[in-house]
Parts: structure tokens; C-alpha cells; sequence
């Protein structure tokens, strides 16, 4: 059996390519999905992917987060599917109320796009089982709208359920609460991030390949789970 791995392009997404790749990669069967279409073909998991959906008009992931496909995402999360969210897709996930919190501009107000160390705060969620607890990988990070904000409440939650599942190992790159750089729904199988690990996925190229763990750990679990 093969995993089947949707990714979404909405207008204005620019990292779908990069992230059918990267489950390529990995092992899986790629499954192009389109922003206007309600139909998820089937899928075993769901990749939101980076870019500048519907122009990042009002704020980024604010009109992403009615398009029919998120129907459909959002019904199938409900039941258990894993679903990931990158940058423009971690920012789609929290406007459709997936994640909790928000991704706000840049402390400083400029795009930031260099490679960040990250730590690996949970490895007990479905797109992370393959690294190591305290690991850390460099993957790059390219955003205008990074700064995760979320009320105290939640962000002693998240912290104190261990829902924060990456962190900025190398300096707060852009005033995100926390050091955080990704999190997880309670049951891990939901994850938002703001680097790309799709971007990661070949030494050769650079800057690493640590992005491939998120992809071979979804691929684990849908295969465990077959
Ligand atoms: N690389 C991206 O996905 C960019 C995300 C978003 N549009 C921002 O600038 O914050």
C-alpha cells in the first residue's frame, strides 16, 4: 500500500510543487487538490501548502479558509485525518480555526526568508514521529506574517501540553510568542508551521534534507493505521 498525500493549490499558493516533491520523496502518491473543489479524492492526509492565497488580501489565510476545498478539510480533520499546515497553510489553518492563535506581521515589519535552526520540542505527533526530541534541523523560512500570537491562556496551554512542537533554536527570527515555530492540535495530527520543510529535502541542494522526517512520519502512521 502507498500513502496518498494531498496537497491544495488555491491562487496565489507557490510551494505545492515543492511539496508534491517532497512527498514524492518520501514515498508517497501525490494528490494535486483544487481550492474550488470539495472533493479530497480520497486522501490518507492533507498538505496546506505555502504562498500568498487569494493575494494575502484582508490577511493572509482569511479568504483560503472559505474556499470549498476547506469544507471539506475541515470536515475531514474532524474525523481524524492529518493535515498539514506550511506557512501560508499554518495561516490557513488557524483562520479556519484547525490551530488555535494567529500569525501576525513580522516583529521589525519586514519579510524574513534565510534558514532557521529549529528544535524539535514533540516528537509524539503524526508528522514529527521520525525525529528525535530536541533534535534540531535547519529548514528555511521565508514569511511576512510569522509573529504567532495567542492569549497567555493558550499559549500556558500549548506549552503545558506540549503542543508546541517546534521552536526557534537559533534566535526569535521574528517575535513569535514563545520561540514558536510550529504546534500541534491535542491529538498531534493537525501540525502548523511557518518554515518549509518541503524546501528541505536534499542536502545536495541545501540546506539540508531534515524536512523529509515530516513527510516519512505521516507516511508511518497511514500505513500503520491501513
Ligand atoms: N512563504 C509563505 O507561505 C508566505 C506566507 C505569507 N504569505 C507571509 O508572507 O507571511
Amino acid at each position: 500500500m502507498t500513502a496518498r498525500i494531498g496537497v491544495i493549490t488555491f491562487p496565489g499558493t507557490l510551494d505545492d510543487v515543492d511539496a508534491v516533491r517532497a512527498a514524492r520523496l518520501a514515498g508517497a502518491e501525490a494528490v494535486e487538490l483544487w481550492h474550488g473543489d470539495a472533493d479530497l479524492k480520497g486522501v490518507d492526509a492533507v498538505i496546506v501548502p505555502g504562498g500568498f492565497s487569494y493575494g494575502d488580501y484582508l490577511r493572509a489565510g482569511a479568504i483560503a479558509r472559505f474556499a470549498p476545498v476547506m469544507g471539506s478539510v475541515v470536515e475531514a480533520a474532524g474525523k481524524g485525518m492529518p493535515v498539514l499546515g506550511i506557512c501560508n497553510g499554518f495561516q490557513v489553518l488557524c483562520e479556519a480555526g484547525l490551530l488555535p492563535g494567529a500569525l501576525t506581521r513580522n516583529e521589525g515589519l519586514h519579510f524574513i526568508c534565510r534558514d532557521e535552526w529549529l528544535k524539535v520540542e514533540s516528537n509524539t505527533t503524526t508528522w514529527t514521529s521520525r525525529f528525535e526530541r530536541g533534535a534540531e534541523i535547519l529548514i528555511p523560512l521565508k514569511s511576512g506574517e510569522g509573529r504567532f500570537v495567542a492569549p497567555q491562556r493558550k499559549l500556558e496551554e500549548l506549552e503545558g501540553e506540549g503542543h508546541i512542537v517546534f521552536t526557534y533554536a537559533g534566535g526569535n527570527p521574528n517575535g513569535s510568542a514563545l520561540d514558536i515555530a510550529g504546534i500541534s492540535s491535542p491529538d498531534g495530527r493537525i501540525v502548523g508551521l511557518m518554515p518549509h520543510p518541503e524546501h528541505a529535502t536534499e542536502a545536495l541542494t541545501g540546506p539540508s534534507d531534515d524536512g523529509l522526517g515530516l513527510f516519512y512520519s505521516v507516511i508511518d502512521s497511514v500505513l500503520a493505521s491501513a
